[in-house]
């Protein structure tokens, strides 16, 4: 008997599109302000992270935790997020990563349910702007739910909200946090990235462009 798969949940920032890249560049501009030297290594440990956790991050980082109070810090972050608001103006279809435009409508075409579990309290805004809102049944994004990735809460929100057993779907994610999250789902777990980051994962793939709907569903098949 074949193991019955239901539904594909995607992560959006480094998934469905190079968002991270510029959540990287809003963080460094931020961080040289207070004087703290912030680099792409420091940003992969932010992946997937609360805005305010990678806040935290940032502060912990320069040696100035216990330096902000909460109204400061609470300005800090509608800073950061003033400028990544800026950079992301300018998103359009043309920013869905290589091959995930092809992989969503591939998993609509063979009846699959289709969710999305982000950390970003800017999801639809940028979902919208990609023109994949209304291709999603549904989307889960920071502010339904309460706790933060690696909690498994916003995928198990996204299954709930599609009527699925977590078992019967395929996590999709780009951060460490975001693979905890899907495996503490019960959900099979595909990364995006370098293969020596995600020893939990199911499956990873180095890009987007590899992504094939094929081989998933075998390797799930096989789970
Ligand atoms: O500040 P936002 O848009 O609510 O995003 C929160 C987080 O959303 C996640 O999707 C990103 O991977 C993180 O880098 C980001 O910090
Ligand atoms: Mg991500």
């Amino acid at each position: 008997m074949t193991k019955p798969l239901n539904a594909f949940i995607f992560d959006l920032d480094g998934v469905i599109t190079d968002t991270a890249e510029y959540h990287f560049l809003a963080w460094q501009a931020l961080a040289e302000d207070i004087g703290i030297t912030f680099t792409r290594e420091d940003n992969e440990e932010l992946k997937g992270i609360s805005r305010m956790e990678s806040l935290e991050k940032i502060l912990e980082i320069g040696g100035r935790t216990g330096d902000f109070s909460n109204e400061e810090k609470e300005a800090l972050a509608a800073k950061k997020n003033d400028h990544y608001l800026t950079l992301i103006q300018k998103i359009s279809p043309s920013d869905i990563l290589p091959g995930m435009k092809e992989f969503i409508f591939t998993i609509k075409e063979k009846g699959l349910k289709l969710g999305l579990a982000s950390a970003s309290k800017n999801a639809f805004t940028v979902m919208e702007a990609l023109g994949l809102k209304d291709e999603f049944d549904i989307i889960v994004d920071a502010k339904t739910v309460i706790n933060g990735k690696p909690h498994p809460e916003v995928f198990l929100t996204a299954a709930k909200h599609l009527g699925v057993d977590p078992v019967t779907c395929i996590g999709v994610e780009d951060a460490v946090a975001g693979v905890e999250a899907i495996k503490g789902s019960n959900m099979f777990a595909v990364a995006i990235g370098p293969k020596e980051a995600f020893p939990k994962a199911d499956m990873v793939y180095e890009k987007t462009e590899d992504v094939s709907f094929d081989e998933i569903v075998s390797k799930f098949q096989q789970s």
